[in-house]
C-alpha cells in the first residue's frame, strides 16, 4: 500500500547530522505534516464551519486535552533526573492546575461550555469519536513504551502551535459570532507554554540524539506525533463535514447541550419582560464587578466592555451571586434602607433588565 505521508528523505538518516540540521530535519517534518495543515482546521479557522461542526471539535479535543497530563506523568516517572523532572512536571501543573478550578483543562471546559456544552457531558467522553480515543491513546502508549528520546520527541509538534493557535483564535474571533475571547482563553497561556516546553524539549532532542539511529528514531517520534494529530481531525471531518458519518455511540448535533434558553436568557426585551421577580440572576462568565482605582468608581467588566455603575446598581449587584432571586435581593435591600419592598423590587427589575438587554446580567 502507498504511504499517504512519504517518509522524510531517508539521505538524512545515514549520516550523522549536526544539531543544527537535525532541527532543521525536524522543522521539515512539521512544515509537511502538522496539522495545521489539515482541511479541517482550515475550514475552522475561515469561518467555513457550523456551529455544530465547532462544537463536534471542542468536544473531541477535550479527550487530548484531559490526556495530556497522563502522557506527561508517564513520562515524567521515566526521567532518571531531578532536574529534568523538575522542569517535565510544570507541564502537569499547566493542565491540572493547582486547585481546583485552575488549569489548562478546566479552561478547555469552559471552551466546551462556551460553545454551549454542559460541562458533565463534556467530563463523560462519551461523546467522543473512537478514532479521537485511539490516535491520543496511542500517544500515551507510545510515550510510555518507547525510548526517553523518542517519548520526549514526539511533543515536539509543540514547536509548530504557537503559529497555529494566534492564526486559529484571530481567525475563530473574527468569523464565528458565538466565540469569545473569554471562550478561547485557553489559548493565551499556550502562547508562551508551548515555546518554553519545545525550547526544552528540542534542546534534550539535539543533545541526545548522537547517532544516526537515535536521530532517525526522534524524527520517526515526531512524524508519529503529527500523525497522532492529523488522523484525529480526520475523524472529525469524516464524521462531521464530509460524507458526514456519525458512528453509533458518537456526539449528535443536539446531544450534551445545555437548554437554549439558560445559555441565552430570555432577556432581550427591554423593560421588565426579561427576568421577573422569582428569577436569580447572575453575572455571566466573563462579567465581573470591579472598584476602579484610579477613578474611584465601580465598573461592571465585561469582555472587551466597561460599564460605569452608580452606588444603586453597586448595592445591587453586590447581592447578586446567582443563588438570590430578585424578591430576596429587594427584600434585603427593603430592610437594609427601611424602604418598600415592593417599589425596590419595581425599581431593580428595570434596572437588571436594562442589563440584561447589555448581555452583562442573565438568569
Ligand atoms: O492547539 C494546537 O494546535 C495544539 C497543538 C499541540 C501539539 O502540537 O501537540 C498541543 C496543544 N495545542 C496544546 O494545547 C497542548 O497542551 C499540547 C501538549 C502537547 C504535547 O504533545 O505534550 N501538545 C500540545
Amino acid at each position: 500500500m502507498t504511504a499517504i505521508f512519504p517518509p522524510p528523505s531517508s539521505a538524512a538518516a545515514e549520516r550523522l547530522l549536526s544539531p543544527e540540521e537535525l532541527e532543521a530535519a525536524l522543522r521539515e517534518i512539521g512544515a509537511k505534516r502538522y496539522h495545521n495543515l489539515h482541511p479541517f482546521h482550515r475550514l475552522l479557522h475561515d469561518g467555513k464551519l457550523s456551529k455544530d461542526q465547532v462544537r463536534a471539535w471542542a468536544l473531541n479535543r477535550y479527550y487530548y486535552q484531559a490526556m495530556i497530563p497522563v502522557k506527561d506523568a508517564a513520562l515524567l516517572a521515566r526521567l532518571p533526573e531531578a532536574s529534568l523532572r523538575r522542569v517535565w512536571r510544570q507541564r502537569i501543573v499547566d493542565h491540572d492546575g493547582d486547585h481546583e478550578g485552575d488549569g489548562g483543562i478546566e479552561r478547555w471546559l469552559k471552551l466546551a461550555e462556551g460553545v454551549g456544552f454542559e460541562r458533565d457531558y463534556v467530563l463523560s467522553t462519551k461523546g467522543i469519536l473512537s478514532a479521537t480515543r485511539f490516535s491520543v491513546d496511542a500517544y500515551v502508549h507510545f510515550v510510555s513504551e518507547r525510548s526517553l528520546l523518542e517519548a520526549i520527541a514526539s511533543s515536539l509538534t509543540e514547536m509548530f502551535s504557537p503559529t497555529i493557535i494566534s492564526e486559529r483564535v484571530a481567525g475563530m474571533l473574527k468569523n464565528y459570532d458565538f466565540i469569545t475571547k473569554e471562550t478561547l482563553a485557553y489559548f493565551d497561556k499556550r502562547l508562551t507554554q508551548a515555546p518554553r516546553d519545545a525550547d526544552f524539549a528540542l534542546d534534550y532532542v539535539k543533545r541526545h540524539a548522537v547517532t544516526p539511529e537515535q536521530q532517525r528514531a526522534a524524527m520517526d517520534a515526531l512524524t508519529f506525533k503529527c500523525n497522532v494529530l492529523w488522523t484525529q481531525l480526520d475523524a472529525l471531518y469524516f464524521a462531521y463535514v464530509a460524507p458526514g458519518m456519525v458512528p453509533p455511540d458518537a456526539w449528535q448535533p443536539g446531544e450534551g447541550l445545555v437548554p437554549e434558553k439558560a445559555v441565552a436568557p430570555a432577556a432581550g426585551a427591554a423593560g421588565t419582560g426579561g427576568i421577573g421577580a422569582g428569577d436569580v440572576p447572575r453575572l455571566p462568565r466573563g462579567v465581573r464587578m470591579r472598584f476602579d482605582e484610579v477613578r474611584k468608581k465601580h465598573v461592571l467588566l465585561a469582555p472587551e466592555r466597561t460599564f460605569d455603575l452608580d452606588d444603586n446598581a453597586v448595592a445591587v449587584l453586590t447581592l447578586v451571586d446567582g443563588q438570590r432571586s430578585v424578591a430576596d435581593i429587594a427584600a434585603r435591600l427593603a430592610e437594609t434602607y427601611n424602604a418598600d419592598r415592593a417599589v425596590i423590587e419595581a425599581d431593580i427589575l428595570v434596572m437588571l433588565n436594562d442589563l440584561a438587554t447589555k448581555r452583562v446580567l442573565e438568569r
